[in-house]
């Protein structure tokens, strides 16, 4: 769609909303997920809007899989599934705009984000295939002065300062944890951590995060929960164990070519379960 915009200039970020809500009229939305893109599938009453009828959207010029918002409920409860992440590395390492579509969420009225990504683990006890229910992060583009929220400077986004020390909210992983023993998934927490890619780890930078705490690591999922939390989302976030270190293939890196049917009927019941 016609028209410059600016990821981190609070009036654009209107003119995305108004845009959008034209298309899809009174539509509700409480729960936005990112990174499930196969959970399209089951969503009822869905509306699409392919980003290239959204203002200010980009259009991927390397990602062939699908690219749209998908609004509609699952189990009664109003979702939208963000089908087709920003690619950090396509768009020059600009998080504000990779993370656009969550203030633009939240500005319809999403309170909760479910978040997941393709992830190695480093913890000796993560096996390709397992879910990991992350605790924390470490952000390391966010760390070395990559925040999305840089240039967020305008009153209305509030202060820049955000608290993150609880960003994976406590009560929505107790839930995810007490579904996975009722969907039989295999389920451990731990800490994930996002590098800026798109070149992998070398055996030594693992090591290192594993010092530091790391469990599972990926190159995305941060900048969206630093600007869920700064916009006052709850987050719940899986890392999905895709490979194990050093077994790396093109598949493994695509998180939303690796969720089975269990991984999908899980994430539903969360849903179902969830209190808005
Ligand atoms: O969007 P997520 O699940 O992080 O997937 C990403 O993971 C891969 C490497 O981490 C990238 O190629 C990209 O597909
Ligand atoms: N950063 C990073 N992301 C991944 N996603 C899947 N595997 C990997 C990996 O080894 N490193």
């Amino acid at each position: 769609m016609e028209g410059k915009i600016d990821p981190r200039n609070y009036d654009d970020l209107l003119k995305i909303v108004s845009s959008i809500k034209s298309q899809i009229g009174e539509q509700l939305v409480d729960i936005m997920i990112i990174g499930f893109d196969s959970l399209t599938d089951l969503i009822q009453n869905a509306i699409t809007l392919p980003y290239s009828q959204i203002k200010g959207f980009p259009k991927s010029k390397i990602n062939d899989n699908p690219e749209s918002l998908v609004f509609g409920e699952i189990d009664g409860k109003n979702v939208v599934c963000v089908q087709g992440r920003f690619d950090k590395n396509e768009y020059n390492m600009d998080l504000g705009l990779c993370a656009l579509p969550v203030r633009v969420m939240q500005l319809l009225g999403a309170k909760i984000m479910i978040v997941s990504n393709a992830a190695v683990g480093i913890n000796g006890k993560l096996k390709k295939g397992g879910l990991m229910l992350i605790k924390d992060h470490i952000f390391v583009p966010g760390l070395a002065g990559w925040s999305p929220l840089n240039g967020c400077g305008d009153e209305r986004y509030g202060s820049p300062f955000v608290p993150v020390h609880d960003a994976y909210n406590r009560g929505l992983r107790k839930l995810a944890i007490k579904v996975g023993r009722k969907c039989n998934i295999n389920l451990s927490e731990g800490f994930f951590t996002m590098t800026g890619g798109p070149q992998l780890e070398t055996s030594a930078e693992l090591r290192l995060l594993r010092k530091f705490g790391a469990d599972a690591v990926g190159t995305s999922t941060c900048h969206e929960v630093t600007v869920a939390r700064h916009c006052g989302v709850k987050v719940l976030g899986f890392a999905w164990i895709t490979n194990a270190v050093g077994a790396y293939s093109d598949d493994a890196l695509d998180a939303s070519k690796q969720f089975g049917p269990q991984e999908l009927e899980f994430l539903v019941e969360i849903i179902k379960d969830i209190q808005i």
